[in-house]
């Protein structure tokens, strides 16, 4: 696998591997801080609930005022109905807006306030009535309506008590006497109520009404016992104990020491001293420590769920952050190693290939890098350097050799082939004739009075004459024809295989071109020069060079003897 490929595939595994962790990370504070938020409004429903218990505990004072009322009414008794009844309701809509904004179901709600206007249409159809016609049957008819109740909405209580407890299992046992300081604000109440018919009609109490009014004290002293009975650091706190010994000294003693006055002046047929409204009056505060209890356990409880909140929000605010940070230092590394390391890595590999193919056209870019990366790019940029000196000097040494082999192979005055590299062609060419049978010719030429050219223009006009004879015969030259100067003023040509009338054909072409370019010297003067010709060619197993120019030599020396300007046959 290429290292880009693996780099890429790495970072991805990593990237997944870093994501599942965060989302998981993440998943369980969002569900700590679900349910811390849950439970802190499951806590808040807890009290709305029980504070709505009460409101409908605490209605049924005045409504017992009003069932033991005379005739005509009494207004006031009818107003502090009213008021405890706009509590009531009161506290059902705080409990019923809070559960519809949690999105759950208010059912419960709605069905206790069917309950409530039935048991308030009964206790005000009762409490209309002539006194004589507020029967006992009627009368605890009317009470019992209103006492349903309240079990309806203790047992939603416990619901959110319930929902609470799971998010904070740790305040189940607080939650828990909250409740029986519910339940006892109620039995407290109830037992108050068990002597309103009493204290209505002014008659002893029956003996199932003590029976239940000492069934009552025994609820109650089991609920206080299991309230004060300490279970949890909670207990222990300043405020609940203060509430404790309030409720204890106010309920406890003065409020239950009324009761036992009731019931003894009951059992003595004693004048009670008060009727319903007295008794309530007198009754009712001594109740209120033990909602004060509640409250105050309540509280302790809400603050310990909001502490438990608040560190919930922290956690997933805090790694919210952290993830955030981890995959931004993810990216940003990312980003750097592929900017610092990747790429740079890949365009040096692929410099580095055409260093080792020899393409130096790559460009090198400067760097300031100081790490492996930067010694890799300045070492490509030598190798670049040092390989581009080396093809320099490659190129220099090839263009020597190769002059060289020109100076070697080539006349320095006429710039034509030499003796030596005619002798070397010469024998190729002998050697393929041999092989394929073929004719083999060469012409000697020779330029004609040239002494007398030296010797009247000078030794560089004779140059001259060299350079031209060379270029005409040079500029005459067909395919397969070979030029070379043999030696002071004379010329060799060996044509392509032909035999020996073609071979006098090309030395008589050579001849005239050469007589009809007049050469004009450097002085000025006008010179017509003429050259001889001897042409000799042979073939079969025996050809040799050496008696072709032998022969070609007796032809040469043949046409100067005969006048010059001629060409002279000579078979080998
Ligand atoms: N300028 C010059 N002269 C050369 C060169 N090589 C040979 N010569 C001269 O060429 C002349 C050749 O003269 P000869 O062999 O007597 O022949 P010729 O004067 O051409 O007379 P024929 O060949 O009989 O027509 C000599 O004077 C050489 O010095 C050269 O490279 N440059």
């Amino acid at each position: 696998m290429r290292l880009t490929r693996m780099f890429a595939v790495s970072m991805a595994i990593l990237a997944l591997l870093v994501g599942a962790m965060l989302g998981r990370i993440l998943w369980g504070e969002w569900n700590s801080y679900r349910a811390a938020r849950g439970g802190l409004h499951a806590l808040q429903l807890v009290q709305q609930g029980m504070v709505a218990a009460e409101k409908l505990s605490f209605e049924r004072g005045p409504m017992n005022a009003v069932l033991g009322d005379a005739v005509p009414p009494d207004p006031a008794k009818r107003a502090r109905l009213a008021v405890a009844r706009a509590a009531s309701d009161q506290a059902l809509d705080s409990l019923a807006a809070a559960l519809a904004a949690s999105q759950d179901q208010s059912a419960t709600v709605t069905s206790i306030r069917a309950q409530l206007i039935a048991a308030r249409r009964e206790v005000d159809a009762v409490s209309a009535l002539p006194p004589a016609q507020r029967t006992p049957q009627r009368l605890t008819a009317a009470v019992e309506g209103m006492f349903a109740l309240i079990p309806v909405v203790l047992d939603d209580v416990t619901g959110y008590a319930g929902a609470a407890e799971q998010a904070y299992p740790n305040l189940a046992k607080i939650l828990m006497k909250a409740r029986f300081a519910v339940e006892l604000r109620e039995y407290a109440g109830r037992l108050g109520s068990r002597l309103t018919v009493a204290l209505a009609s002014g008659q002893p109490l029956a003996e199932t009404e003590h029976t239940q009014i000492q069934f009552l004290r025994g609820q109650i002293e089991q609920l206080r016992h299991l309230i004060v009975m300490s279970t949890s650091a909670i207990d222990r706190d300043p405020r609940v104990l203060a509430a404790l010994r309030t409720m204890d000294e106010r309920y406890f003693t003065s409020g239950l020491a009324l009761v036992t006055g009731v019931e003894r002046d009951s059992r003595a047929h004693q004048p009670y001293g008060m009727d319903t409204a007295q008794f309530a009056q007198r009754y009712v505060p001594f109740m209120s420590p033990i909602l004060a209890v509640r409250d105050v356990l309540l509280e302790a409880a809400l603050d310990q769920a909001r502490q438990d909140y608040d560190t919930a929000q922290r956690e997933l605010l805090l790694a919210c952050l952290t993830g955030g940070a981890i995959v931004l230092a993810m990216m940003l590394l990312m980003v750097i190693l592929q900017k610092r390391v990747m790429v740079p890595l890949a365009r040096t590999t692929r410099a580095l290939v055409k260093l080792g193919n020899g393409d130096f056209s790559i460009r090198v870019h400067e760097t300031r890098r100081h790490d492996e990366i930067g010694d890799l790019l300045r070492a490509v940029g030598q190798l670049r350097a040092a390989g581009l000196e080396k093809q320099q000097l490659e190129q220099e040494r090839q263009r020597l050799i190769e002059e060289l082999r020109l100076r070697a192979d080539t006349d320095y005055l006429t710039g034509i082939l030499n003796r030596r590299a005619f002798t070397a062609a010469g024998n190729q060419r002998l050697r393929r004739a041999r092989e394929h049978r073929l004719a083999l010719a060469v012409i000697l030429f020779d330029v004609d009075r040239f002494k007398a050219v030296n010797d009247s223009h000078g030794h560089d006009a004779g140059d001259q004459v060299l350079i031209r004879i060379a270029a005409l015969a040079r500029e005459q030259l067909r395919d397969g024809e070979i030029l070379a100067r043999y030696g002071g003023e004379e010329f060799v040509i060996m044509p392509g295989n032909c035999d020996l009338e073609g071979a006098r054909v090309v030395a008589e072409r050579m001849r005239r071109a050469i007589e009809a370019a007049p050469l004009t010297l450097a002085n000025g003067h006008v010179l017509h020069v003429t050259a001889s010709f001897g042409v000799a060619a042979s073939e079969g197993p025996h050809l040799a060079l050496d008696s072709l120019f032998h022969a070609a030599d007796l032809a040469l020396y043949r046409a100067k003897h005969q006048g010059r300007n001629r060409v002279e046959c000579e078979a080998a």
